[in-house]
Parts: structure tokens; sequence; C-alpha cells
């Protein structure tokens, strides 16, 4: 293997702190204890469900925190299926045994297909490629020195220390710039307690790394994987944090959204980051856009001038994660977008 040559550049330190709280809307579920590992009775989080899909449901309906989960999480029996093996899979065995053995970018020229797709490919990515990785984004990372650094191989092939678990376990301390809370209507949404400025990331959308895409699509998101991620026709598996998430999975969608959701790499691995596209503020709300599919069947309640999904004839969705007390979902359609 060539030999890595290193950059001589520091990670980015994080930027002070800002601290003027701004108004949030509503009352936060904590007050700077971790909202999950709060001791509360499952009451205190009953909750009517309104614009129910089923409104025989109402009284049963109870609204669940998920459990907040530092890495994506792989079940290996679930991938056992060789049919879920990408083309090209390189890992020692199958099924594999992480997460990062399916979504390893391993980025070579040779892997991009035709001329006219490694062209596509090194104008959407060519800076990830050849400039350092998100690992410089990793703004909790207070404790880590300047170490961890990016670099390139001799064959300009991207290469650095950072690796999606660490990334992760770096932005692990999520609650000193967000903060969950109640949103009328839509269960919880995510706030920030940190100026952002456009195009900082804001983190990786955990959940579970699962083959096929689950009946319930309310948190689930589409990631590419294997070797030939960037080829048009690549395989996909999902991300699914309805049971299991991190504080990503908390943003709801605005058709006036100031965060996207998009596909990006630490090291050499694949994440699904969460980005800001404007500036955002304190005491802001952080929303991305669904997309069109989701809102098919739904009435948006976002209430932006420039809501595109107002329809009145459409019941809104149903507050997220309720359950009916035998344990059936309520809800049946829902997000699926990259
Ligand atoms: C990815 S979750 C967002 C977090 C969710 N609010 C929660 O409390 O867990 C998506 C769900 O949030 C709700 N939601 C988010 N944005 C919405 C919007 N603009 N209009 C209506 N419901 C929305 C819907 O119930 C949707 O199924």
């Amino acid at each position: 293997m060539a030999p890595v040559r290193r950059s001589t550049r520091l990670a980015t330190k994080p930027r002070s702190h800002p601290y003027n709280y701004g108004p949030c809307p509503s009352r936060p579920i904590s007050n700077g204890i971790h909202f999950y590992t709060t001791p509360v009775k499952k009451k205190r989080y009953r909750k009517p469900i309104v614009n129910a899909i089923d409104p025989e449901d109402d009284e049963s309906a109870w609204a669940v925190m998920p459990k907040i989960i530092p890495s994506l999480k792989f079940s290996p029996y679930k991938w056992k299926d060789p049919a879920h093996k990408p083309t090209g899979f390189s890992g020692p065995s199958w099924p594999p045994t992480s997460a990062e053995q399916l979504i390893n970018v391993d980025i070579k020229l040779e892997d991009l297909g035709t001329h006219r797709e490694r062209e596509a490919f090194f104008a959407k990515h060519g800076d990830l490629v050849k400039d350092d990785c998100l690992g410089k984004y990793c703004w909790q990372n207070t404790e880590w020195s300047s170490e961890f650094l990016c670099a390139k191989d001799f064959d300009g092939r991207a290469v650095c220390d950072h690796t999606f678990s660490e990334w992760n376990q770096g932005c692990a301390r999520w609650e000193t710039r967000f903060e969950i809370r109640a949103v009328a209507d839509m269960g919880h949404g995510l706030y920030s307690k940190w100026n952002w400025k456009k195009g900082d990331v804001l983190g990786a959308y955990l959940g579970e790394l699962i083959p096929t895409m689950p009946q319930n699509t309310d948190y689930v998101h589409q990631v590419k994987v294997g070797p030939a991620f960037s080829k048009s026709g690549a395989q996909v598996a999902y991300v699914d944090a309805r049971e299991c998430g991190n504080f990503a999975r908390f943003a709801n969608h605005s058709c006036d959204n100031n965060a996207i959701f998009e596909e990006m790499r630490v090291g050499n691995e694949r994440v699904l980051a969460l980005r800001a596209v404007k500036a955002i503020a304190v005491g802001e709300q952080v929303s991305v856009d669904y997309g069109d599919d989701y809102f098919k069947e739904r009435r948006c309640l976002c209430g932006t001038p420039k809501c595109k999904y107002a329809k009145t004839d459409i019941p809104a969705p149903a507050v997220a994660l309720a359950k009916k007390k035998n344990g059936r979902d309520t809800l049946k359609v829902g997000l699926v977008a990259l």
C-alpha cells in the first residue's frame, strides 16, 4: 500500500460558547439533563394523537421516547441473506460484523464507472475526495487533540485517521448544542442552542442499519452501501431511527427548512449528515425537507408562508411514534429521503 502523507492542518477548534440562549416557543423536555436518562413516568409523555390516521385510536395512543444510541446500531443476523450483500463487498466475512464494513467509502477512481459517471461524481463529491473529511466538524470534540488528521495517499485517495465511530463519539455530547422540545401536534422537535453558519454540519443521522425498508418509514433514511456506492443503481440500506437514534431523528419538516440530510464522508466511511443550509440561530428549530412523496397523503403543519403541503382535505400526520396498546403501529405512510 502506498505510504500515507499526513496533512499538517490542525483539526478545527470548537467555537466559543455564544450563550445568549434565545426564546424557544415551548418548554424543554429536560433542563440540562439528557432527556433520555431522565427518570419519568410513562404517563407524563402520554399525549393525545392529533389528526390521528385512525381516529378510533386516540385513547390508546402514547408517545415513546426512543433509545439514544452513540453510533449506528447493527445486528448481523438481519444481514444473513446473501441477497443483501453489495456487489464487490470486500469485508472479511458475510454477514458483516459492523455497520462500518458496509458503509466503507474506499474511494478508488477505477470503481467510479464510466468517464461520465466519474465526472459527475467529482463534480458532486470532488471536495470531499480531494480535501479533508467531515472529521473537522466534530465540534463537540473538545478533549481530542489535533492528532486526528486528514490526508491523501499518493494516488490522491482520501485517507485519514477519523473513523465513523470516533466521530460519533465526538458528536455524542449533542445536548450542549441542541434541545428536544415538545412541538404542538408534531410530538417533539430539535432546537438549536448554538449559532450555526450556513454549511455547518450539525451531526449524523443515527439509527439501526437494516437491509430492507421497514413497514413504518417515518424515521427511515436511505443510504448507499458497498464499494459501488457512487454508481447509479448502487445498493441501498436503510437507517431506521424509530426505536433508537440520536438527536437528528427529531428534525421536523418545514417548507422553509434550514437544514438537509446529506451523504458525506468521515474518514473512509459514509455518514448521513445533518447540515445547515442557512444560518441557524440560538433558539431556532432545526428543520429539514421531507420531500413531495412524504406529503402525498399528509398535511404539513409547518405553518410557514412558503408551505407547499397545507392542503386541508388531507389529514396531518399523526404524532410520530404513536403506538397502539397492542403494540401495532398506527403510522403506515412515512418518510424515506436522502
Ligand atoms: C422524523 S420524525 C420528526 C420527529 C417527531 N416530531 C418526533 O416527535 O419524534 C417525523 C414525524 O414528525 C411529524 N412531523 C414532522 N414535521 C411535520 C410537519 N411539517 N407537519 C406535520 N407533521 C410533521 C410527523 O408525525 C412525522 O411522522
